[in-house]
């Protein structure tokens, strides 16, 4: 990639992949259909259609809307382990089937490579509401004549096990009460989806969940959240380049340890309801950064945070809590020239200007997103292979970078290949 200069435009940002995607598990739950609006086409949200559709839904895509409907819902196909290993959401039908069938056969999830993401929390839940639980061969099966609601404290408030945890028990008999749950706004939002479609829920957004069963949920229409990790993604973009960029269609709340942090490397930031401008002058400086579960600074884009000191001024400590191995962009941004010390679990990075552009490999989706960054500014030419990972969580990230002066496109694959595709900046 040579480097374009500064960021400029606005962007409308989508509705949230780690919103989306639960919903579509929850739409499980629905008697009638279900209606999700502004839903990115992206790769995750196509293989969960692939995942719902072995439960009995049909999935159709309506412009930017989603349509799932499960009149007649079932407990798994064969099919299901070849889709289930694109994407760990996958797993988040288990709640939900299980709630409706009384029986459910997931698959072991895949997703990004960033450690060993073991289920136990989400099983162990499931089991306090009655499910028995049988693993073998990569297929989990969960029976259950009737759920029962129970008072489950999580050991760690995982985003996945909560949520599973929530959508089983919304049709459980009597109260349920999860204590320790995650608080991400994905996780509210989709609480606050249970709650249209009829589901009693108290505590949205707070660390203790009190659900009392219902006999019936209902199709809905509705909106999920904007992506703070797309928008935070674009505003470290603008950091790195500099410029002058407006996103659209964003909670800034949702933003804050984004913007509290941009602030400090220099950027201005002006939030409106509903939008936020990022301005950015010269070189940002090099800011530490703890990744951790919410309100604190998200794990999504800590790799993001890696790429904006890879180029800034100063050095800066970058701390992951959450996963025990989701450094390996590292490497990566070594080969362009980044000068990086990993220390257990804090990487320590000096800024060098101007980083070298050269080949490069995503190793997961938010790696190779932070890969993209880091090609923006480098020297000469940058290739990030294997970008249909990046896919699987932006709606053609290189096309918004384009839209905003960056110098980059996807390379063409030879018709009829099914490799990897690069995305190239010069
Ligand atoms: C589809 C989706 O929404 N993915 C998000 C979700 O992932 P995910 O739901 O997988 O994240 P969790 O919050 O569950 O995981 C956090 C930590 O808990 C551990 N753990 C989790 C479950 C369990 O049963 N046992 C266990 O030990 C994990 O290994 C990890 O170290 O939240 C993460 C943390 O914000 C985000 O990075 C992911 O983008
Ligand atoms: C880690 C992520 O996704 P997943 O949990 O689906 O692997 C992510 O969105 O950054």
């Amino acid at each position: 990639m040579r480097a374009a200069g500064p960021l400029h435009g606005k962007v409308q940002i989508d509705s949230a992949k780690n919103a989306v995607l639960p919903l579509m598990a929850a739409a499980l739950l629905a008697q009638g259909p279900v209606i999700l609006e502004e839903v990115p086409d992206i790769r995750d949200v196509r293989n969960m259609a692939q995942v719902l559709r072995c439960y009995g839904a049909t999935v159709q895509r309506e412009g930017r809307a989603l349509r799932i409907e499960t009149q007649k819902p079932c407990s798994g196909c064969e099919e299901v382990e070849k889709w289930s290993r694109e994407l760990r959401a996958s797993f988040l039908v288990a709640g939900p089937a299980l709630a409706r069938c009384g029986s459910v056969r997931v698959s072991m999830p895949g997703g990004c490579n960033i450690g060993s993401r073991p289920v136990d929390l989400h099983l162990k839940g499931l089991a306090e509401l009655g499910a028995s639980v049988e693993q073998r061969h990569g297929i989990v099966t969960l029976t259950a004549e009737k759920l029962t609601g129970a008072e489950i404290h999580l050991d760690y408030p995982s985003v996945g096990a909560t949520e599973n945890i929530l959508m089983a028990a919304v049709l459980a008999q009597g109260q349920t009460v999860i204590v320790n749950a995650a608080t991400e706004p994905e996780v509210e939002d989709l609480a606050a989806f249970l709650r249209t479609m009829g589901a009693k829920i108290d505590g949205l957004g707070q660390d203790t969940l009190t659900i009392t069963g219902v006999e019936a949920l209902n199709g809905v229409r509705y909106t999920p959240i904007p992506d703070r990790i797309e928008a935070g993604t674009l505003m470290i973009a603008t950091a790195v380049a500099g410029g002058d960029v407006t996103l659209q269609r964003v909670i800034p709340e949702h933003l804050s340890p984004v913007t509290a942090k941009l602030q400090q490397a220099g950027a201005q930031i002006d939030q409106q309801p509903g939008s936020l401008r990022v301005v950015m002058q010269g070189r940002p400086k090099a800011v530490d950064i703890k990744a951790m579960p919410h309100p604190g600074f998200p794990t999504d884009l800590q790799a993001l945070i890696c790429a904006m000191d890879a180029v800034a001024e100063g050095t800066g400590v970058v701390t992951e809590t959450v996963f025990e191995n989701r450094f390996t962009h590292l490497g990566e941004l070594l080969r362009m020239g980044a000068q990086v010390q990993l220390e257990d679990r804090s990487a320590v990075i000096t800024g060098t200007w101007p980083l070298s552009g050269t080949r490069v490999t995503a190793p997961d989706l938010r790696g190779g997103a932070a890969l993209v960054l880091a090609g923006l500014v480098a020297q000469g030419e940058t290739v990030v292979d294997g970008a249909e990972l990046i896919d699987r969580g932006y709606q053609g990230l290189e096309l918004s970078l384009a839209a905003l002066g960056a110098d980059i496109h996807r390379e063409a694959l030879p018709q009829g290949t099914d490799g990897d595709a690069g995305v190239i900046m010069q």
